[in-house]
């Protein structure tokens, strides 16, 4: 960034044209143009000054033609008016009408006083410039939550790291089980950023053959090999000035890891089938449900390429810890499906939107979209979306259940856990739910009980 302040003296006298270029250089920050003539200053004025010191009276127009000028082009440029006699009324006249920022007689102290302008203008620039910055946050904060909606505590936190992703290029890891927004959030990240006039270009690593994604990654040179008939560009080159949003992550077998390492460190890949290494600038977005740390503790994943695109991590919380977000999620699901369809706006009643936060939401926000979907097919308009509309229809929970793989044993332990946790330990009622004696439940606590105290 250009930090330099730059400042035109224009002054036909040699001696003040020394002296005010002396102690203007005397800060190293100050780059210091000097103009004999008022011509010469307007013909420079697309270098954009900070700050203008004009003589008032100059060899080829006066100083207050040449302000006129200044002010024409860009009436933003302070420009401080040195002038050989006090003129009061001249110099009133200056400031108020025609928008010089001061008006100072070259006396003794005019060095102090240029200073001290020099001071209130790097000042009023800083402050600006800060605005600037806030008033691109809260832009910045405004497009998120229109593709990324949420605004529990836990989307809050998410929507500060994003923040603090789109300010540069580092490289973002977000984390999050199946349907939580992985793939919306990378893409929000990408637009609110400097690169968001390049390509967003998304690899789902877990959906291309393995045998097919380093060509799919890196590309191929022609005759690579049989059926590459001609070159073709990977998706590295494709998201070149933009970026790559690498899907499922933890899905890459060891040796394209490896590749990848290579191509990630050395910012440059090879094509399938070629020799030259073609250099890429591209912002690297990863995302993962797996924990990839412990992929790397089970030898799955290569340690060095998990601390290469660790990053910025964004943990992106599950439906159910978002509380209220379900209702924000599923209005705008609906408006969005009743624009395309044609429908009247459809609300949702008291019964279902108790039904919606009474659910565990193994799918997610996929999972709402789809429920919302085909409630707002089955809903009466007249009387918004019921209860009954709302259909739960996954088999993740279950499947979930299953992959655990524990022993009949033990999953006996944990259905009884769970109904004694519902019923608020009545044992009796549980007893009943489950058709089991009571005893069996009375055994299983002592035994677990025995357990304890033997492992304690
Ligand atoms: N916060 C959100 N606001 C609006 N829509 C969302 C939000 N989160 C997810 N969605 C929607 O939910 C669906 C799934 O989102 P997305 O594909 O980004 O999830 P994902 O975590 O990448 O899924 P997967 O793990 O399967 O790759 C999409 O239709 C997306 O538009």
């Amino acid at each position: 960034m250009d930090t330099s302040f730059r400042i035109f003296v224009v002054e036909d006298d040699p001696t003040y044209m020394r002296m005010l270029r002396y102690f203007l250089e005397l800060n190293p920050d100050h780059e210091v143009h000097v103009f004999d003539t008022g011509a010469a200053c307007l013909d420079k004025l697309n270098l954009n000054p900070h700050l203008i010191s004009l003589d008032y009276s100059l060899p080829d127009m006066t100083g207050e033609e040449v302000l006129e000028r200044i002010k024409h082009y860009d009436q933003n440029i302070p420009v401080v008016i040195l002038s050989g006699q006090q003129d009061v009324e001249t110099a009133v006249k200056l400031i108020r009408n025609e928008g010089a920022y001061d008006y100072i007689t070259k006396s003794e102290d005019f060095r102090a006083r240029l200073e001290n302008d020099i001071k209130q203008i790097k000042q009023k620039i800083d402050l600006e410039e800060e605005v600037d910055q806030l008033r691109r946050e809260v832009v910045a904060k405004y497009e998120f939550s229109k593709s990324v909606i949420g605004a529990s505590p836990a989307m809050q936190r998410v929507f500060r790291l994003m923040e603090k992703a789109v300010r540069t290029n580092i490289t973002v890891s977000i984390h999050g089980e199946t349907g939580t927004g992985k793939e919306v959030v990378a893409k929000s990240i990408h637009y609110n950023s400097t690169r968001r006039d390049g390509s967003f270009v998304a690899v789902n690593m877990g959906a291309i053959p393995r045998d097919l994604l380093e060509s799919e990654l890196f590309g191929y040179e022609k005759g690579a090999f049989t059926g590459a008939v001609t070159r073709k560009k990977g998706q590295f080159e494709l998201s070149d000035k933009g970026t790559l949003f690498l899907d499922e992550i933890g899905e890459v077998g060891l040796n394209l890891q490896a590749k990848l390492l290579r191509a990630i460190q050395e910012r440059e890949i090879v094509r399938v089938g070629g020799e030259e290494p073609i250099p890429f600038d591209a912002r690297i977005i990863i995302a993962t449900h797996k924990d990839l740390g412990e992929e790397v503790k089970a030898g799955r994943f290569r340690e060095d390429l998990y601390y290469r695109l660790l990053g910025l991590t964004i943990e992106l919380p599950p439906l159910r810890d978002r509380g209220n977000d379900v209702f924000l999620l599923a209005n705008s699901f609906l408006k969005e499906f009743s624009k395309q369809n044609g429908l009247s706006s459809l609300l949702l009643t008291k019964e279902a939107k108790n039904k919606l936060l009474g659910y565990s939401f193994p799918g997610n926000v996929r999972e709402l979209r789809a429920v919302i979907e085909l409630a707002a097919v089955m809903a009466d308009e007249s009387e918004g979306i019921l209860a009954d509309d709302i259909q739960f229809r996954s088999i993740r929970k279950e499947d979930a259940f299953l992959t655990e793989e524990l022993t009949l044993e033990e999953y006996k332990r944990l259905i009884i856990h769970h109904f004694l946790k519902k019923y608020e330990n009545d044992v009796i009622k549980v007893a009943e739910k489950l058709d089991i004696g009571k005893s069996t439940i009375y055994r299983m606590l002592k035994e677990e009980k025995e357990e304890v105290e033997q492992a304690g």
